[in-house]
């Protein structure tokens, strides 16, 4: 079968089978749209052809429309005619005078839910996921979705399945009337033929969802429904315009009736689809997909080793949640602990990381015991001579971790990779005592591991292209998005995290609340602001990587001695009761009156002192004054080659650090702004608060040029020594 086509068969039945054929997951791009009109057109003349069924080709549905569609429109009007060409071919569907019924197996996601939603029934596998999953993309549905789905399954699943962007499964979908029935997959086809007939024979109702209104609740109870999605969005999303113009169509359709309801959802469409937020996240989803694309690694054809049996030193809160990553991924994992309580507790970590995903119906209890049984607790080395990999997770202390590597190093085969989850520490320094140099990697997590999706790999010049390849697939295998990374201190999340911490210190020592700059962080977009922040992760973890970057980079390190303060007087964040913030119960952080003190003693120390102006700034200023150092560190990181393109920066600042996705990462957002403006405001800061703000030479340079700051920074890692393993 032809790709990025249809296909059409018609039975001696009279039915027109028409198959989506862009594999792998039948994507809706331009081509599949005009073939499929053809198609349909054809079989709606045919006189052979009675009814009509509609499918992917494999185990898919359609995914959706075609991601690249989005990098091959630039015009307004080039849209516009191929909007107004899916508008009437469904409309064609819909109103033809023969019956059209989805077969949906695998992903109907998107425009391909949309699609079948014109059918006049969907008969579905019990491995059918089905969404509307458009406002990812800072898009909504264009082709009648946000009209179809809510006469189909009811306001309020309408809009939870729109603005959450998640699928359901069969069953569900069954249950709510948007799969008419659930079958085999063997009898998908034949099921679903029948189905078209019986509605031709009259023997099955015709519906036309854009019609149906059993489903919709009353106008006032609608209203009520819309309005507190709307108060729902904008506390989740405020700086998000497109799930509210989703609302308005779902509303325009209820008030002025359905093709209203279309009209205002094809302009909204066509609009959001040129909008900073849509090309922000389009670029985002490009930029994941390039993570695993590293030039002078991946390019060169190796194939990853296997890994069957992986070992993990240290089971605190990182090493337990990279264990439950592992043994979710179907990996048996060794964990190794210093005693049997550190043991114990490490594996009540798991359990519960395991008892939680039961809880929340994600994992069959059958299914706790199996992953449960892959993992073994240990006190001494004697299983690691059969691990393909191991893990170091132990406190971040230099010296432990060189004593573990030379056991390590003594203990696993000679094939293994040895891996630090270090998030800070050189790891030429780790691995100085040992002579295996050339199989130790970073695997930095992030926590909690079993959750966060973000994997940064780190390559020093000695490591293999066969460590990091391999390490790249377990990456991928473990369901997270691995980006491989020069090695230096701090590696590239880290050393962007540094400066976001260090300019809120310093706002703060030159007059400036905690919790204002927390305010203007979240405005901005973050999930929580950098003081809370600190105060979740600890002062001690503070310190140290504070230490860490003092001794590398001392002259852009911002020295206030707020936190030091704190900590002598056992404030130490969150886990205390009292950090930046107090709090009472769990999680539940209040400004305090106290930390005043703590403040004026680090001004006073530091020599800084209010600003009067700085007082003056609102909260976007603020933002800026916070993530234009990230920029400047952004730009050394990819200056000096620790990161390998500005996209993999892109997206270690949004998985890693929490950037807002709709901001297109922290690269993406930089040249929305130009390095011009960036360069001006640092070397102004530089010149009022010291030389944290310097502008770096990277930026310097753009600056000079007119040049974006992540264009051409594709860096190979062929200049590298490659190793022997
Ligand atoms: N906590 C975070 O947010 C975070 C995020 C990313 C990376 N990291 C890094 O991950 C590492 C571990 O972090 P953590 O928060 O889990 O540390 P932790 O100090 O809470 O736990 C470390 C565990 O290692 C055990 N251990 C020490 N020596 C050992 C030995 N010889 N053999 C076996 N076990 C031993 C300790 O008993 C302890 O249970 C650190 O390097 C840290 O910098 C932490």
């Amino acid at each position: 079968m032809a790709k990025g086509t249809t296909e059409m068969e018609v039975g001696s039945d009279g039915v027109a089978v028409i198959y989506v054929a862009n594999p792998p997951v039948n994507a809706l791009s331009i081509d599949v749209w005009y073939s499929l009109k053809r198609h349909y057109e054809e079989a709606l003349q045919r006189e052979d052809v009675k009814a009509i069924v509609l499918t992917g080709s494999g185990r898919s549905f359609s995914a959706g429309l075609d991601v690249s569609v989005f990098a091959d429109i630039h015009k307004p009007e080039q849209l516009k005619d191929h909007c107004i060409l899916i508008e009437a071919m469904t409309d064609i569907f819909e109103d033809a005078g023969k019956p059209s019924v989805a077969a949906i197996d695998g992903p109907a996601l998107g425009g391909g839910l949309e699609i079948s939603m014109v059918c006049q029934a969907r008969i579905s596998t019990s491995n059918a996921q089905l969404g509307l999953t458009e406002l990812q993309f800072g898009v909504i549905p264009g082709f009648g979705g946000t009209q179809r789905l809510p006469r189909l399954v009811g306001l309020t699943k309408a809009l939870e399945m729109m603005m959450l962007s998640k699928p359901i499964k069969a069953e569900e979908a069954h249950e709510l009337g948007l799969v008419d029935a659930v079958v085999s997959p063997n009898d998908l086809l034949n099921d679903a033929r029948r189905w078209a007939l019986d509605i031709c024979e009259s023997k099955r109702p015709w519906v036309r969802a854009l019609y149906k209104t059993d489903k919709l609740e009353s106008p006032e109870v609608a209203r009520e429904i819309l309005n507190s999605a709307r108060v729902q969005s904008r506390k989740q999303a405020a700086n998000l315009q497109h799930p509210l113009v989703c609302i308005d169509a779902v509303e325009e359709g209820i008030v002025s009736g359905p093709r209203a309801g279309l009209r205002k959802e094809a302009m909204a469409f066509q609009e959001l689809f040129f909008s900073g937020t849509c090309k922000s996240l389009i670029h985002v989803f490009f930029s994941q997909r390039a993570t695993s694309k590293v030039p002078g690694v991946t390019d060169l054809g190796l194939m990853p080793r296997k890994v069957s049996k992986v070992a993990i030193v240290g089971g605190g809160p990182m090493g337990s949640g990279i264990a439950t990553t592992l043994i979710l991924s179907h990996y048996p994992v060794i964990l190794k602990e210093i005693n049997e309580k550190f043991l114990n507790a490490g594996i009540g970590r798991i359990k519960e990381n395991l008892q939680s995903r039961v809880r929340k119906g994600k994992m069959t209890k059958d299914n706790y015991d199996k992953t449960l049984s892959l993992l073994t607790g240990v006190l001494d080395y004697e299983k690691f001579k059969s691990v393909d990999l191991a893990i170091e997770t132990v406190v971040e202390n230099v010296k432990l971790k060189q004593q573990i590597f030379a056991e390590l190093e003594q203990h696993c085969p000679s094939h293994c990779i040895l891996a630090t989850n270090t998030s800070t520490i050189d790891l030429d320094l780790i691995g100085e005592k040992t002579n295996s140099q050339d199989r130790i990697v970073g695997t930095h997590f992030f926590a909690p591991a079993h959750i966060m999706p973000l994997l940064e790999i780190v390559r020093t010049p000695r490591a293999s292209l066969q460590a990091v390849v391999t390490m790249l697939d377990v990456g991928k295998k473990i369901k997270k998005t691995p980006i491989v990374v020069g090695n230096c201190t701090g590696f590239a999340v880290n050393r962007m995290f540094f400066p976001y911490t260090q300019a809120a210190l310093l706002l703060v020592d030159h007059g400036m609340d905690v919790d204002k700059i927390d305010q203007a962080c979240i405005e901005f977009g973050m999930p929580i602001g950098p003081f809370r922040m600190t105060d979740l992760v600890g002062f001690d973890v503070a310190l140290a990587t504070g230490m860490q970057y003092l001794e590398n980079f001392p002259e852009r390190v911002y020295k206030s001695m707020l936190i030091p303060l704190m900590t002598e007087d056992k404030r130490t964040g969150e886990a205390s009761q009292k950090g930046f913030y107090k709090y009472e119960g769990k999680r539940k952080a209040s400004p305090d009156p106290e930390i005043t003190s703590y403040v004026e003693e680090s001004r006073r120390i530091s020599g800084a002192t209010p600003d009067p102006e700085l007082l003056k700034i609102d909260n976007s200023a603020i933002a800026e004054m916070v993530f234009f150092p990230v920029i400047n560190e952004a730009c050394r990181v990819l200056g000096e080659g620790i990161a390998f393109k500005a996209s993999d920066l892109d997206i270690a600042s949004i998985f890693g650090m929490g950037f807002p996705p709709y901001r297109g990462g922290i690269m993406h957002w930089a040249d929305s702004i130009g390095a011009r403006r960036i360069c001006t405001m640092l070397s102004e800061w530089e010149m009022e608060y010291g030389q944290f703000f310097k502008p770096c030479s990277h930026l310097l340079e753009r600056a000079a040029e007119g040049l974006p700051l992540s264009a051409s920074a594709t860096k190979t890692m062929n200049n590298q020594a490659k190793g022997k393993l």
